[in-house]
């Protein structure tokens, strides 16, 4: 083992931004920290209101995903200490699952000496995850817009806009992935089809660009978010508003049911906005908890230099009150 013990920090991410489905990434500043380390037997601490029903045993993901790093590289390590805090909400469309398996195969590579570069972990969680958008954002950073044909996933880094800040409204229900997947159909319609494309380069060329003003003609979708709206109620009526009441545009985070508002940081009205999102969903009996984020800009990262006989909480605390 070249370290004895490695902590990462990973952000959540939110996926697809309306027409970009499976494609387009953004690394939001809400995270979730790991600590790996080589053990006499096999140890899971979780920390944190959003880690109820996680497995502190060898199923738990963050092993599964550590032991690849180690098989691919020709390591054994069998028996790991893994503690998690994580500040992001589990099965909400917040991108906690690439969170954590970025993190898992981030913290094993780091303890191992890191023999893999961030292209080569990008693949592997692209290949355990089926879409690049989640973790593209949470490892990269930043915008990412990608595509997996099944064998490699390519991507492109964007810096998103100093102004832009994200409204996320997360309702207290849960939504797996696999469901939402679920209910998408098989086939499209060659108008849908160029629909999505239209949108979502438009978009990608305005986020690139800077072009505040086109995001919310942009941010439109023919692909997804209709059939996944009868899981969300209210939805459609927050995509189609929203920027009335002061978004740059609304979309479905992820695969929901968190909805997600981009806004203007020096635009005004943002209480009105929240209200909104927050009345829409009341009146469905819908209640959520809204956040304010920024977009990350570093993506995951080997925490060096830290005080080993400090717990990764004492650590997260200290990070947090700096
Ligand atoms: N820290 C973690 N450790 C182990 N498994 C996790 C962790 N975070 C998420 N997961 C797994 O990912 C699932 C959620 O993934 P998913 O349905 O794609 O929703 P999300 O939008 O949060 O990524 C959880 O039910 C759990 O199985
Ligand atoms: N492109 C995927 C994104 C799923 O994101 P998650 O945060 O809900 O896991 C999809 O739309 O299915």
């Amino acid at each position: 083992m070249a370290n004895k013990k490695v902590r990462v920090k990973v952000p959540a991410s939110t996926a697809n931004l309306g027409p970009g489905f499976d494609t387009l990434g953004m690394a939001l500043n809400l995270y979730a920290w790991i600590e790996m380390g080589a053990a006499d037997h096999t140890h899971i601490e979780l920390y944190g209101d959003q880690m109820q029903g996680i497995p502190t045993d060898k199923n738990n993901l963050i092993y599964e995903v550590a032991q690849m790093v180690f098989d691919k590289a020709g390591v054994s390590c069998p028996e790991l200490y893994i503690a998690m805090y994580s500040d992001i909400p589990l099965t909400r469309g917040l991108g906690s699952s690439a969170s954590a398996i970025v993190g898992g195969l981030a913290a094993a590579n780091a303890l191992i000496g890191s023999p893999f570069d961030n292209d080569a972990l990008f693949q592997m969680a692209t290949s355990l995850e089926k879409h690049p958008d989640n973790v593209g954002a949470s490892l990269f950073g930043g915008l990412v817009v990608a595509f997996w044909d099944g064998e490699r996933a390519e991507h492109i880094r964007l810096e998103p806009s100093d102004r832009l800040e994200a409204l996320v409204a997360i309702p207290d229900f849960q939504l797996a992935t696999e469901k939402a997947r679920g209910v998408l159909p098989q086939q499209l319609s060659m108008k849908d089809a160029v629909f999505n494309v239209g949108h979502s380069s438009v978009l990608v060329a305005a986020l690139a660009s800077g072009r505040l003003d086109m995001i919310s003609r942009a941010m439109k979708d023919a692909l997804h978010q209709p059939y996944r709206a009868a899981l969300i109620p209210g939805m459609e009526t927050i995509l189609r508003d929203a920027s009335d009441h002061g978004a740059l545009g609304a979309a479905l985070s992820g695969a929901g049911p968190t909805l997600l508002a981009l806004v203007d940081s020096e635009s005004a009205g943002k209480a009105g906005l929240e209200r909104f999102l927050l009345e829409t969903l009341g009146q469905e009996n819908i209640s959520a908890a809204t956040l304010w984020l920024k977009p990350d800009r570093e993506g995951t990262q080997v925490i060096t230099g830290f005080n080993e006989s400090s717990t990764l909480f004492e650590y997260i605390q200290g990070e947090v009150r700096a």
